[in-house]
């Protein structure tokens, strides 16, 4: 049987790619999509409004629609309704909304003893592969003779509200974890003086219609690592969201990650 998924936020540039992909998929079934009564789309048709031509769901905030999991890809008051909303419906929660403040953090960790919740800051297989990657660069350098650098750069379009990204904020952490590391600031200036080992650097570049690139550095004296993972559009995390409705519709309470979903 199809997985019955409610998209929220529907209307975003994530959301519409949600809906496309989404109906598209022989296993699921889009049954609501829900957006902010002040969107200039609010009322009109969700597959419309995505360029797929009408699917017979309307932008709203209500729905007497049954769904199994709920995507969130909106902002943190968007994030806390799609919380409610599935501990409500007893539905599985795939949150993907970045830059969320520590009261709503608490409340997907709260909500994970009731509801399945899979919550990551990317949703796609190469970003996911490339912190895998990551955390292995970071164990082996972690004591080399000389010391390695560790910078985060990430570039995003212009309409991106949070900086740095979700993304770019794990990798940070994820190295840090490894290699011991407990200082983290955010691009430099002035006269801060020598770079200090303990440290992890990030830098956010905001242009055009970029769907998301992150690089990660790993300076040493004589050599340097990079890693970069690219986007070219956003179907690598609406893609990766449907793969963690699947997986999350119908699992026992708890909050997974994309590592889960893939599988890495
Ligand atoms: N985890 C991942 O793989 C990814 C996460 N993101 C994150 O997803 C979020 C959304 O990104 P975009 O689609 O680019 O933003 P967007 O601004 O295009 O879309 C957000 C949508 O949420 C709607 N919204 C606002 N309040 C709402 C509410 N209370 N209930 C329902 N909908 C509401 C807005 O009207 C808008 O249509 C951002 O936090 C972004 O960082 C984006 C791409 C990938
Ligand atoms: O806002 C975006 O576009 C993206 N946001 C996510 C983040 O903040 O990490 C993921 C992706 O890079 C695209």
């Amino acid at each position: 049987m199809a997985t019955r998924i409610a998209i929220n936020g529907a209307a975003g540039r994530m959301g519409q790619r949600l809906v496309a992909l989404g109906s598209e998929d022989n296993d699921l079934d889009v049954v609501a999509c829900f957006e902010h009564a002040g969107h200039t789309k609010f009322g009109q048709d969700a597959g419309s409004v995505a360029g797929i031509g009408e699917l017979g769901i309307r932008l709203a905030e209500e729905t007497s629609a049954q769904y199994d999991a709920i995507i969130d890809f909106s902002v943190p008051a968007g994030a806390h309704a799609a919380v409610e909303r599935a501990v409500h419906a007893k539905a599985a929660l795939v949150m993907a909304t970045t830059g969320l403040e520590e009261e709503h953090q608490a409340k997907i960790r709260e909500a994970a003893n009731v509801i399945p919740v899979v919550w990551a800051p990317s949703m796609s297989t190469t970003v996911n592969l490339t912190m895998k990657l990551c955390e292995i660069a970071a164990e082996a350098l972690k004591d080399i003779p000389g010391g390695a650098d560790v910078e985060v750069l990430e570039r995003h379009h212009r309409f991106k509200e949070d900086s740095p990204s979700g993304t770019a904020l794990r990798f940070g952490e994820l190295i840090a974890y490894k290699m011991g590391i407990t200082n983290h600031v955010h691009g430099r200036e002035g006269r801060p003086g020598a770079r200090p080992h303990n440290e992890i650097a990030y830098h956010a570049i905001r242009t055009g219609d970029n769907p998301g690139e992150h690089t990660i550095i790993f300076g040493l004296l004589g050599e340097t690592i990079e890693m970069t993972v690219r986007a070219s559009n956003r179907d690598c995390y609406a893609s990766g969201a449907l793969q963690a409705a699947k997986f999350a519709a119908g699992k026992k309470p708890g909050l997974y990650n994309m590592n889960d979903v893939l599988g890495l």
